[in-house]
C-alpha cells in the first residue's frame, strides 16, 4: 500500500486516479498537519503553496516522488530532492490557457480600469469621466519570455490588432516568423513597448529582470502585468516608479512574499491585484491534477514517467559507465551556451573511440541539458531536453566518426546560429578528468569547472602580461592559464580560471587591451 499527502486544494476529479487505485491511501492535509506521519508518505502532491524545502524532505524518510500540479517548481528544492532521490514531476501544459486568459482579462481591466470603477459603482458614484482608458488595439505588446504561455498570449494580441514584440534569450528566428512576432533585445523592448508582460520562470536571471533602472527605460505611462513570478518584475522599483509617476498602471497576480499582506503596492490607485489566480479554473485544475495523479501512479508501479525533472531514467550500472562522460559533455554544452551570444538553430556531436561503446543517446541529452539550463531553467534535464530543444526549433544529432583525433576518446561539438558558430572537443582521461582540449580549433587543455575566462586575442608580445598586471590589480588570484595559437603573430586564446566569480570593473578594463578580440566568462 503507498501512502499519498495531497498537501493543497487540488481537483477531486483531477485526483480520480488515485482515489480509485486499490494500492493507495490518500490522506488530503496540509504538511503541518501531518507532522507526525511525515516519515510515512511514498508520495506527495502540491502546488505553489507548500514549500518543499531540504527540511521536509529531510523529515519524508519514505519519500519517492513529489507531484507538481502546475508548472512552476520554484517552491520544490529540485537540487534537495535530487540530493534525496526523489523524483519531481509536474504538469507542465494543463494550465497554460487559464493562464493566458487571465492575463488578458488582467490586461484589459487594467487599460480600461475596470476593477476601480466597479468599485466606484458600487460605492453609489457615476464617475464616468474619472475611468477615461486607451484602447489595446494598435499598442505594442512586449513578452518577456516566449514559451507555452507567452505564446497563446501573443495569438490572443494578435486577434486583438496588437504589434507582438517579444524578448526570449531562447528563441530563433524562424520559430518567431512562423508565429509572427517581432524579436527583440530587452532593451529595444523596454523602449518600444506600450504594455510589457513577463512570461519566465522566476530564475537567477529573471529576479527581477525588470527592476528600478530597467523601468526607466521603459516609455512614460508604461502599463505592466505580472502573472507568472513574484520577483521577475522587481517590487522596490515598481514602488520607485509607480511613486514618480511614471507607471501608468500595474496588473499583478502574483507576489514576492505571498500573501503580499504588509506590501505597499497594494496602497496604489492605479495598481491592480488577484491572488495567485492564473491557474484557478475548473478546467486547469482538472488537467493539471488528472496529470500528475495518472503519473504519480504509473510510477510507483515502476514504471517510468515522462515529465520528471531530476532523475534520468538509467539503471545504476549503465549509469556508474556513462558518469563521466555525462558530466563532460553537460559542461561541454554549458561552455558553448555561454559563448554563442545569439540563438542557436543546429547542434552536432561527433562521437569517437571508446566512448561509442557507451549509450551516447544518453551523453548528447547531458550535452543538450548543458546547453539549454543558462537558457532556460533548472527544470530542463536528461529526460526531457530533447522534447524542449525541439519546441524552441533546435535541431540536434550526433554521429561516430573515425577515431583520428589521437584521444582514446574525443567529444566534438558544433553549433550554429543565424551568424556565427562555435566548435568545443573534450575527452575523458580516467585518474586525470575531464578535459577540454580544443576551442575553435585550437588547441588547448582544462578542466571544465569554476570560474572561467575566455579570451580571444592576437599573438602578440605583453598581451598576456597586460592581463595577468590588470587581473593583479583588481585582487584577482589566477588559479590556472593556458593559452594557445594556430600561427605565430596569428590569432590566439587564452583560458583562465579563478577563485571566485569576476567582476564587471575588471572585465571592462581587460576590454580595452589592445589586440584583445573578444572576451567571455563562463561559470560552470
Ligand atoms: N500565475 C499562475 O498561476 C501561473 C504562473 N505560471 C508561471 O509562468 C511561467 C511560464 O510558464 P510557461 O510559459 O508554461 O513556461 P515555459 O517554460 O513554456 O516558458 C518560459 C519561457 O521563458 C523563457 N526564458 C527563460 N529565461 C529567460 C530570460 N532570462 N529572459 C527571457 N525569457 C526567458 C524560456 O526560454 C521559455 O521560452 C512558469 O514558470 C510559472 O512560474 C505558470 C502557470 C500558472
Ligand atoms: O502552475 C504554476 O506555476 C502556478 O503558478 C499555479 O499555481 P497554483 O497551482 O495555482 O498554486
Amino acid at each position: 500500500m503507498f501512502r499519498i499527502l495531497v498537501s493543497d486544494k487540488m481537483s477531486g476529479d483531477g485526483l480520480k486516479p488515485l482515489l480509485d487505485a486499490e494500492n493507495v491511501e490518500i490522506v488530503q492535509q496540509n504538511v503541518a498537519d501531518v507532522e507526525e506521519q511525515l516519515h510515512t508518505f511514498d508520495a506527495l502532491l502540491v502546488r505553489s503553496a507548500t514549500k518543499v524545502t531540504e527540511e521536509l524532505l529531510s523529515k519524508m524518510s519514505q519519500l519517492k516522488i513529489v507531484g507538481r500540479a502546475g508548472v512552476g517548481v520554484d517552491n520544490i528544492d529540485i537540487e534537495a530532492a535530487t540530493k534525496h532521490g526523489v523524483v519531481v514531476i509536474n504538469a507542465p501544459n494543463g494550465n497554460t490557457i487559464s493562464t493566458a486568459e487571465h492575463t488578458f482579462a488582467m490586461m484589459a481591466s487594467l487599460v480600461r480600469h475596470i476593477p476601480q470603477a466597479n468599485i466606484s459603482v458600487k460605492s453609489r458614484e457615476w464617475n464616468r469621466s474619472a475611468f477615461v482608458g486607451t484602447e489595446l488595439y494598435g499598442k505594442s505588446l512586449g513578452i518577456v519570455g516566449f514559451g507555452r504561455i507567452g505564446t497563446e498570449i501573443a495569438n490572443r494580441a494578435r486577434a486583438f490588432g496588437m504589434d507582438v514584440l517579444v524578448f526570449d534569450p531562447f528563441l530563433t528566428k524562424e520559430r518567431a516568423i512562423k508565429m509572427g512576432v517581432t524579436v527583440c533585445t530587452l532593451d529595444e523592448l523596454l523602449q518600444t513597448a506600450d504594455i510589457i508582460t513577463v512570461h519566465t520562470p522566476l530564475t537567477k536571471e529573471t529576479k527581477g529582470i525588470l527592476n528600478k533602472e530597467t523601468i526607466a527605460k521603459t516609455k512614460k505611462g508604461i502599463y505592466l502585468l505580472n502573472c507568472a513570478r513574484g520577483g521577475i518584475i522587481d517590487e522596490e522599483g515598481l514602488i520607485y516608479h509607480l511613486e514618480n509617476g511614471h507607471i501608468a498602471g500595474v496588473a499583478l497576480d502574483v507576489f514576492e512574499v505571498e500573501p503580499p499582506q504588509s506590501s505597499k503596492l497594494l496602497d496604489f490607485e492605479q495598481v491592480i491585484t488577484t491572488p495567485h489566480l492564473g491557474a484557478s479554473t475548473k478546467e486547469a485544475q482538472l488537467n493539471v491534477a488528472a496529470q500528475v495523479s495518472e503519473e504519480v501512479l504509473l510510477f510507483l508501479d515502476g514504471n517510468p514517467v515522462t515529465s520528471s525533472i531530476n532523475l534520468p531514467t538509467l539503471s545504476k550500472e549503465v549509469y556508474e559507465k556513462i558518469q563521466p562522460f555525462h558530466l563532460l559533455a553537460k559542461q561541454m554544452g554549458n561552455i558553448v551556451s555561454q559563448c554563442m551570444k545569439e540563438p542557436v538553430h543546429d547542434i552536432s556531436i561527433d562521437f569517437e573511440g571508446s566512448v561509442t561503446d557507451l549509450e551516447t543517446s544518453y551523453i548528447t541529452k547531458s550535452l543538450i541539458t548543458g546547453f539549454l539550463r543558462p537558457r532556460v531553467d533548472s527544470t530542463v534535464n536528461e529526460v526531457n531536453a530533447g522534447i524542449i530543444a525541439q519546441e524552441r526549433g533546435i535541431s540536434f544529432g550526433e554521429k561516430y566518426i573515425p577515431n583520428n583525433s589521437g584521444y582514446e576518446n574525443c567529444i566534438t561539438v558544433k553549433v550554429s546560429g543565424d551568424h556565427s558558430a562555435f566548435e568545443i572537443k573534450g575527452t575523458y582521461v580516467p585518474h586525470y578528468g575531464q578535459r577540454i582540449v580544443a576551442l575553435n580549433g585550437f588547441d588547448i587543455d582544462f578542466y571544465p569547472v569554476g570560474h572561467l575566462l575566455y579570451i580571444q586575442h592576437t599573438d602578440k608580445p605583453g598581451v598576456i602580461g597586460r592581463v595577468g598586471q590588470i587581473l593583479g590589480e583588481h585582487g584577482l588570484n589566477i588559479a590556472t592559464m593556458q593559452v594557445g595559437r594556430k600561427n605565430k603573430g596569428g590569432e590566439a586564446i587564452m583560458m583562465l580560471s579563478f577563485d571566485k566569480q569576476l567582476e564587471q570593473a575588471s572585465l571592462n578594463e581587460l576590454k580595452n587591451i589592445q589586440d584583445i578580440v573578444s572576451i567571455h566568462t563562463i561559470e560552470l
